[in-house]
């Protein structure tokens, strides 16, 4: 058989494609064998691991955060799961935690943030401060920004903060008939998103009272394309005429978002080219972030674009779930809706303002908050490569694996929450060492999120203010089904019937 003859070619091809196949079964054992220590569920198949059992188990409605948990219960605290070859681990135990968040060796990968920084082709976050994953770069920045989130501006944003939430409740006043069934995981999200565009970046939305804005469409359209391209990543590739047109809508979305961005930016720039006072806002710190990058001028006005939308996906939607999961569980346990708005009547007396000395005497309502970041943490999971070998309770983990750190099933563990199930804002009390590095809805370290701060005055001041003002009662038939997009929310979207407070 001559070599060019077509059969030698096809046999070459053969050859060739064998080979391939040879390598990839030795290269998928050979990660197969690296965790072979650490239990784990069996793989659904050799080539793609397990797969099929987490897209099977999206797809029937239930959730990544609950599949997981659902293997804590059966595999213990250490365990693995497959993605194709790739082996992720779970290591439910405090000094782990500790370990990874505090080590900069352990990075954010690459892998789990490009579907942020580039959706469907079109660049969305870029190098954000979310998605930035080298470490250097991204401690630059940080320390930059971390003046935007000091006390001193934070207690200048109170105005806002009651401006914002007096917006709703006017709005709420007008449909508090206790027949209307109003969804108050919507009405959080216009409002938290009016706050985010006015403080952070002196943009008038108003779309807590004007509901039907293009901005919104365009977030929600680019938040449904970032959660498909987790689900669906082919077709970032697809040829399909539909797929072509989806990403075309997804790309249009995203620029709409980055050119209010960017009209933002042209107008803050004129204000100091000008020598006007500048708002010490983070809109004024991305600007200062941005003189210290090497670069062209279209090249920083793209990072700061990066920033911008950074800000906002980030800064919005976790405060909103987090309200709406809080009104969930207040609906289910009548006794800590009480006693929490008992507290909000006796600190705010006549006052309808929400003053910053205030806030540290809603204690019972900081525990509602996080014990309902416990259970419902909206931004469920980090991941990190670990820069070296870590051991935990006897396994080595090696070098190079992919960890996920997940706040929802950690906030489950029995072993770090007594009756880890029970909706008991009590427990953080005096139990906040034990929860140390088992507790972690806003992350830890130096990645931990800079908003903290920011979103628990955001969210004590609008609770007080609809607590006092309103009595709110569930829609009957709403339990605790979560909705996992890209955060994780309450699937009936906290729909309540609304009257006004005696
Ligand atoms: C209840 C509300 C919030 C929750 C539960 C939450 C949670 C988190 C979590 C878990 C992370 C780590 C993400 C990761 O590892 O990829 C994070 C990061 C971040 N958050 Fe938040 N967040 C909230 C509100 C906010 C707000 C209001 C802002 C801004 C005003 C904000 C800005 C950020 C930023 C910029 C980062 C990236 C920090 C870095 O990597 O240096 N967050 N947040």
């Amino acid at each position: 058989m001559e070599l060019f003859s077509p059969l030698g070619v096809l046999g070459v091809f053969a050859g060739l494609l064998l080979s391939v196949f040879l390598f990839l079964v030795v290269y998928f054992a050979y990660c197969h064998s690296l965790y072979a220590h650490i239990p784990g569920p069996k793989r659904d198949s050799f080539f793609t691991g397990n797969m099929s059992t987490l897209r099977k188990r999206v797809h029937e409605g239930s959730n990544l955060p609950e599949y997981l948990y659902d293997l804590m219960k059966e595999y213990g605290p250490v365990y693995h799961i497959f993605l194709m070859h790739r082996a992720i681990v779970m290591a439910l135990d405090a000094p782990f935690h500790k370990e990874v968040f505090t080590t900069v060796a352990h990075i954010k990968p690459y892998s789990g943030y490009r579907y942020l920084s580039n959706v469907f082709g079109t660049r969305f976050m870029g190098n954000g401060l979310i998605t930035e994953t080298v470490p250097s770069k991204h401690a630059k920045r940080r320390a930059l920004f971390s003046p935007a989130f000091h006390r001193k501006y934070l207690m200048s944003l109170m105005d806002q903060f009651n401006f914002s939430a007096d917006v709703l409740v006017n709005r709420l006043t007008t449909i508090a008939d206790g027949k209307t069934e109003v969804a108050m995981l919507d009405e959080f999200n216009r409002l938290t998103l009016d706050v985010i565009a006015k403080v952070a970046f002196d943009l008038r939305l108003n779309i807590t009272e004007e509901t039907e804005s293009p901005f919104v469409k365009a977030l929600t359209m680019t938040m449904q394309g970032i959660q498909n391209s987790f689900k669906a990543p082919w077709k970032e590739f697809s040829p399909l005429p539909s797929d072509r047109q989806y990403r075309h809508q997804v790309g249009e979305a995203i620029t709409f978002l980055r050119e209010t961005g960017r009209e933002c930016v042209k107008r803050r720039l004129e204000a100091k080219r000008k020598g006007e006072d500048l708002p010490q806002d983070i809109l004024t710190y991305i600007l200062q972030a941005s003189e210290d990058l090497e670069g062209d001028e279209d090249f920083k006005m793209e990072e700061m674009l990066d920033e911008f939308v950074s800000f906002f996906l980030a800064g919005q939607e976790t405060t909103a779930n987090t309200l709406a999961f809080a009104l969930v569980e207040l609906g289910h346990h009548p006794d800590v809706m009480h006693r929490l708005k008992t507290e909000a009547v006796a600190v705010m007396g006549d006052n309808d303002y929400v003053a910053y000395s205030d806030l540290g005497k809603l204690d019972y309502m900081m525990m509602v908050l996080k014990e309902t970041l416990r259970l419902w943490p909206p931004a469920f999971s980090t991941s990190r490569d670990l820069g070296y070998d870590v051991e935990v309770r006897g396994y080595t983990v090696p070098a190079g694996t992919t960890v996920w750190l997940n706040a929802y099933v950690m906030g489950r563990n029995g072993e770090y929450f007594k009756n880890p199930l029970d909706f008991d804002p009590d427990r953080f009390k005096d139990n906040e060492d034990k929860t140390l590095y088992a507790y972690f809805p806003f992350s830890l370290g130096h990645r931990s999120c800079i908003g903290q701060p920011f979103a628990l005055i955001e969210a004590r001041v609008i609770m007080a203010k609809l607590l006092k003002k309103f009595d709110f009662e569930l829609v009957p038939g709403q339990g605790f089904e979560i909705l996992q997009e890209l955060t994780l929310k309450p699937k009936g979207r906290s729909r309540n019937y609304i009257t006004l407070a005696e």
